[in-house]
């Protein structure tokens, strides 16, 4: 190895007196909000992978746990919230930032969202903002114009966001006329409503709903999943959780393993299993599951919640499409991989990292592992459908495409009164379409759930 002079003697470089001056405290979290702002945006990258605690990005791993969750809070406002913080900025600039300032513009947006929706002081988020941008040599010379656009922006706030939070449609352009043409104006804005409240948290529980409703201060609802509006704690730390008594898991999440009935004794199997929510509800029902997935990481969670939970399954890694079973089983789920545009109330960077482009390759996925699931059952056995996405294209017009070329399958539609609460959510077609604009009954905590989409077929043959 050659190793060149100045690489040896790194003592003999100058620092300026501003290089050792000490950083200010909260800078690295700042620069790291940005770096990963720009990294969802811009390459498309997903928040939770980038915030992974094992596998995340290394400059937010080396974080302290209190600015990683600063982090964190500060970009799901930022996204949460893009589109208002977006029309907020650009009405304080005097022209639109060049294509490449893309670095100042994630810089903005950060401040931005904890001027606008952060507990944190203004004027720590301005002067972090500012001493960020001196700090970075793209940004050195836009230094006055972060202050001066930050400071602008807290002058105006009061006044101009409510006026902003009304007038911007809080989504691309692409992700609201996608949701326009499926479900209309008047519920594409409830739905685009919901995404930009935090959403509560609903669990899955082995046994009595009512005594878990009450030890985390929730309620029970139609269905028997618990909801809690907002968690005080984490949920590792709430009664039940070493014991395994319950898991988090959507309530519309949870109704796709329930539309097999009674599946004690059969052999269903879960295709798409990690990270094992639906695998705990059918192992826990009685089924023997085999619960396949293609990812190892993934299916190490699954192993992790069933250990948990004290429940059980036979664990594959595979591709489904190359699944060869020895037998057919009585049931499959195929809880298909989608764009998750469903949950963008947890996951806000969806809309900003999914295409249309993407939405059409995933329901060309799905449809391929349909095709296989269906030979994975016995004739007369059941299977179920389901994804987390809104758009159409992945659930109600994948899923009539398959059944007018499949004619060994039929739609065993699902009656309104099949599980408590659910009539609402029943299409006339007998399909299971849940958005988060949906409730349940009166009151503003029976608003809200995933999007989910869920079909019951039948081999015939
Ligand atoms: C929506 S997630 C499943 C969630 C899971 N059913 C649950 O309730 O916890 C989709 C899963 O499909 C898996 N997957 C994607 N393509 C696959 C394939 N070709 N074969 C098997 N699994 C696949 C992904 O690894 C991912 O874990």
């Amino acid at each position: 190895m050659v190793v060149s002079r100045s690489a040896r003697r790194p003592d003999v470089h100058k620092h300026s007196a501003a290089e050792q001056e000490p950083e200010k405290p909260g800078l690295a979290a700042r620069r790291v909000a940005a770096k990963l702002l720009a990294a969802v945006v811009d390459a498309k990258a997903s928040l939770d992978g980038l915030t992974d605690p094992a596998h995340g990005q290394p400059n937010f791993r080396a974080l302290e746990p209190r600015d990683r969750a600063l982090v964190r809070a500060i970009l799901m406002s930022a996204l949460r919230h893009r589109a208002t913080v977006e029309a907020l900025l650009a009405k304080r600039l005097e022209r639109p930032l060049p294509a490449n300032a893309r670095a100042l513009s994630h810089t903005l947006h950060v401040a931005a969202a904890q001027i606008l929706f952060l507990d944190v002081p203004d004027s720590a988020a301005v002067d972090l903002a500012v001493a960020q941008a001196k700090s970075d040599p793209r940004l050195s010379r836009f230094a006055g114009l972060v202050n001066g656009v930050l400071r602008n922006l807290i002058r105006v706030k009061a006044r101009a966001l409510p006026a902003a939070l009304a007038q911007t449609r809080e989504a691309p352009d692409w992700f609201a006329e996608r949701l326009e043409a499926a479900y209309g104006a008047e519920k594409t804005a409830a739905i685009l409503a919901m995404h930009r409240l935090e959403p509560p948290v609903d669990f899955t529980v082995k046994n009595d709903p009512e005594r878990w409703a009450e030890a985390f201060g929730g309620f029970v609802l139609p269905t028997g999943s618990v909801r809690v509006s907002k968690l005080e704690h984490s949920v590792d730390q709430l009664p039940g959780f070493a014991e395994g008594e319950w898991w988090v898991q959507d309530m519309a999440a949870s109704l796709p393993a329930r539309l097999f009935g009674d599946v004690k004794g059969k052999r269903v199997a879960d295709l798409c299993a990690a990270p094992g929510g639906k695998t705990a509800q059918l192992a826990h029902a009685g089924a023997l599951v085999t619960a396949a997935d293609l990812s190892a990481s993934r299916l190490r969670r699954l192993r992790q919640n069933l250990d948990r939970l004290g429940l059980s399954a036979e664990v594959v890694e595979t591709d489904i499409r190359k699944f060869e079973p020895d037998q057919p089983f009585d049931a499959v789920l195929l809880d298909a991989p989608c764009s998750s545009t469903g949950t963008v109330r947890r996951h806000p960077d969806v809309p900003w990292t999914k295409s249309p482009e993407d939405i059409d390759k995933l329901a060309a996925l799905q449809r391929s592992l349909l095709d296989h699931a269906v030979k994975l059952v016995k004739p007369g056995g059941c299977i179920v459908f389901s994804n987390c996405s809104l758009d159409p294209a992945e659930g109600e017009a994948m899923l009539s495409g398959f059944l007018a070329q499949t004619p060994e399958v039929m739609l065993d539609p699902v009656g309104s009164d099949e599980i408590p609460g659910i009539a609402p959510f029943i299409t006339k077609e007998g399909m299971l379409r849940t958005t988060p604009a949906d409730r349940f009954g009166e009151g503003e905590e029976m608003r809200g759930l995933d999007g989910f989409f869920a079909a019951r077929l039948v081999r015939k043959s």
